[in-house]
This record gives C-alpha cells, sequence and structure tokens, in this order.
C-alpha cells in the first residue's frame, strides 16, 4: 500500500543543515499497524509526516497504492489528506469547540454532506469511541484518554484507509494507554484501517503492531516481524529498548551469585507452546534438571511468546542433542554461557 523509497530530509537551523532523515526504504501493507520505534530526535515525526506531506522529503518518493504523492497537485494532495487520517501527542483538539464540533469540522469541510449526513457521522464516530454523552462538552473538560478518542473520531470522520498516529499514547497514563490502543486495534480489524504509528515504547509495538521498523539518528536501522524483532533483536538500539521494556541479561551475574554448575540456555517459545509442558518434557526426556534464572512470558499482540533463561542441572548432554530436542517442539535453544 505505501512504498517509502530512499526518502532522505534535513532541517536547517541556524544556517546549519540537520539530518532527520537518510536513505530510509520501507513498505507498508494494507490493513497492518505498522509502527516505528526509536528514541527523541530518531526522526520518526518526520518520517510519519512525510506520509501526508506535512513533511516534504528533499528527495526520493512516497509511492501510496503506485502513485508518487510528493507529485500531486494540490488538489490531489487535497483529497488524499482527507483520505488520511491523523492523531498526535497532544491530541489537537480546537478548544473553543465542543466535542461534537470538533468532530464534526472535517465532515463540514468537505462540503460534500448534507447536514442530516453529517449529524448521523457525528452520532455514528462518537459511539465508536464511547463518548456519546460527552458531545457537548469542550475538550479542557475531558480527560487526556477522552481527548484523546474525539481526536480518533475527528481522524476517521471522513473514513480514510490510512491513519497515521504521532505518539497518540505517550502523553497517557498506563491504562488509559491500554484502552486506546485497544480502541486503535478495534478500528483496525473491523474497518481493516492501515494504521502506521510512532513511538518510543517497545510496550505500544508490542500490544498492537504486525511489523516495525527501527529508526535511529534518521537511518533506519532494522525492520521486520514484532515477534522476530523483539525475541532477536540484531541492532544494538533495537537491543536497548526491548531490554528498557523487559529488562533481561543478568542470568549471568545471577547464576554465579546461586554457584551452580552447569549452562544457560535461553528457550524463546512463540504461540500455543509457550503454554505448554515443554521443560518438563525435555527434562524427562534427558533426566535433567531446569533452573529458571530469568525471563518475560506475555503477549506480542494476541499471540503467547515467552523467552527464559535456564540453567541446566545434571549431567548434561551433548548441547546439539538438547537444542534439537526443544526445536521438536518449535523451542528457539541458545547457549547462553557453557
Ligand atoms: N521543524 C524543524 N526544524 C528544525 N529541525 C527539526 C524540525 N523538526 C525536527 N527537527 C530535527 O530533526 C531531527 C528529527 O526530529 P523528529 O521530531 O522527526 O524526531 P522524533 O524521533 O520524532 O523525536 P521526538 O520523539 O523527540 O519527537 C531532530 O534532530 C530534530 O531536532
Amino acid at each position: 500500500m505505501i512504498d517509502i523509497e530512499h526518502v532522505s530530509k534535513h532541517y536547517v537551523v541556524d544556517g546549519i543543515a540537520v539530518p532527520a532523515l537518510s536513505d530510509v526504504s520501507l513498505r507498508v501493507e494494507q490493513g497492518e499497524v505498522f509502527g516505528i520505534i526509536g528514541v527523541s530526535g530518531a526522526g520518526k515525526s518526520t518520517l510519519v509526516r512525510t506520509l501526508n506531506l506535512l513533511e516534504r522529503p528533499d528527495s526520493g518518493r512516497v509511492l501510496v497504492d503506485g502513485s508518487d504523492i510528493t507529485l500531486f497537485s494540490k488538489t490531489q494532495l487535497r483529497s488524499y489528506r482527507r483520505k488520511t487520517g491523523m492523531i498526535f501527542q497532544h491530541f489537537n483538539l480546537i478548544g473553543a469547540k465542543t466535542v461534537a464540533e470538533n468532530v464534526r469540522f472535517p465532515l463540514k469541510l468537505t462540503g460534500e454532506y448534507t447536514t442530516a449526513e453529517i449529524e448521523q457521522r457525528v452520532d455514528e464516530l462518537l459511539e465508536l469511541v464511547e463518548l456519546s454523552g460527552h458531545r457537548d462538552k469542550y475538550p479542557a473538560q475531558l480527560s487526556g484518554g477522552q481527548k484523546q478518542r474525539v481526536g480518533i473520531a475527528r481522524a476517521l470522520a471522513n473514513r480514510p484507509k490510512l491513519l497515521l498516529c504521532d505518539e497518540a499514547t505517550s502523553a497517557l497514563d498506563p491504562q488509559t494507554t491500554q484502552s486506546i490502543l485497544h480502541l486503535l486495534l478495534d478500528i483496525n480489524r473491523r474497518f481493516g484501517l492501515t494504521i502506521v504509528l510512532i513511538t518510543h515504547e517497545m510496550d505500544v509495538i508490542r500490544a498492537v503492531c504486525d511489523r516495525v521498523a527501527v529508526l535511529d539518528q534518521g537511518v533506519l536501522v532494522e525492520q521486520g516481524r514484532v515477534a522476530e524483532v523483539l525475541l532477536h533483536p540484531q541492532h544494538a538500539l533495537t537491543r536497548a529498548l526491548v531490554q528498557e521494556s523487559c529488562p533481561q541479561g543478568e542470568s549471568a551475574k545471577i547464576s554465579a551469585r546461586l554457584n551452580l554448575p552447569g549452562p544457560l540456555l535461553r528457550l524463546t517459545f512463540l504461540g500455543a507452546i509457550t503454554h505448554q509442558p515443554v521443560l518438563q518434557r525435555i527434562a524427562a526426556a534427558f533426566a535433567l534438571g531446569f533452573n529458571i534464572i530469568e525471563g518475560v512470558i506475555g503477549h506480542i499482540k494476541e499471540t503467547p511468546y515467552g523467552q527464559i533463561t535456564v540453567q541446566v542441572i545434571g549431567a548434561v548432554p551433548d548441547l546439539a542433542r538438547l537444542e534439537a530436542a526443544f526445536g521438536e517442539h518449535s523451542v528457539r535453544c541458545e547457549l547462553v554461557q557453557p
């Protein structure tokens, strides 16, 4: 659906060129939730804003359904933007307008709907974001989560094909973040809406994204399916972001403190196997014990996963045989420390 091809962008600050994006290429498929993660200043906002040309790339192409939007005329761009919703970290609502008026605004702008059609659509949207009872309130009278729901309703008003989310949950507490992420997922599924979201939090990527790209100082350093990137990060920055959300990596220190002999293995489970007694089966087959040293069990979107480091206790067999046995259960086994 979207192909970003070799996009570069710089800003000029006090006469000096500040690079924001360097030769970024990525593809977002129709109907997926695509995450872009990076630390502050990595170029995430700039990248997401090239998708509706709020920022125009210096070079490169942004293809949407095969058409290069950087070549669009003003009229084409206006109609494309109408089909591209956007939500923001600080909501960007019009403070002097009520909830209903904020949602009504983009519908009126098109000049294409009758008053009755507009009112019906506003009602539908407010119901979708569960704000029907707040339609006459002003943004200042709403919580952060409610404000973002208004932002979402407004962004969906013209039935966009693409929704851009610029740090949409960064100003919200964890519980409200979860409810907004659920709403985004629900919208993605119900309407097949493609979502591109940027965030600095791996937890947000884990909760809703299908694929993820990692940006570091304007350079795309890693991309892939969330499970692969999260469980087997390749780039140092990706590893640091994963570590920040699920601290691990202390197993060598922990096992030294326990003063137990035996190699350390990292086991990665993905899918239904996560909740099956694989450890017990392997332990029985090889007459071994496993000490769980550290680990995480959770969900990537709705797929269960686990990554644990275990210490092998007992007469250690040939590790290749052990790895193969875990492999038969689709559990990835890597030696962390001999
Ligand atoms: N309008 C601008 N004028 C000048 N420099 C800018 C402008 N917008 C961004 N930059 C610079 O471009 C680089 C990328 O910024 P960008 O906002 O895209 O990063 P980000 O990853 O979204 O950061 P954050 O998470 O802090 O918003 C940074 O060095 C930033 O200072």
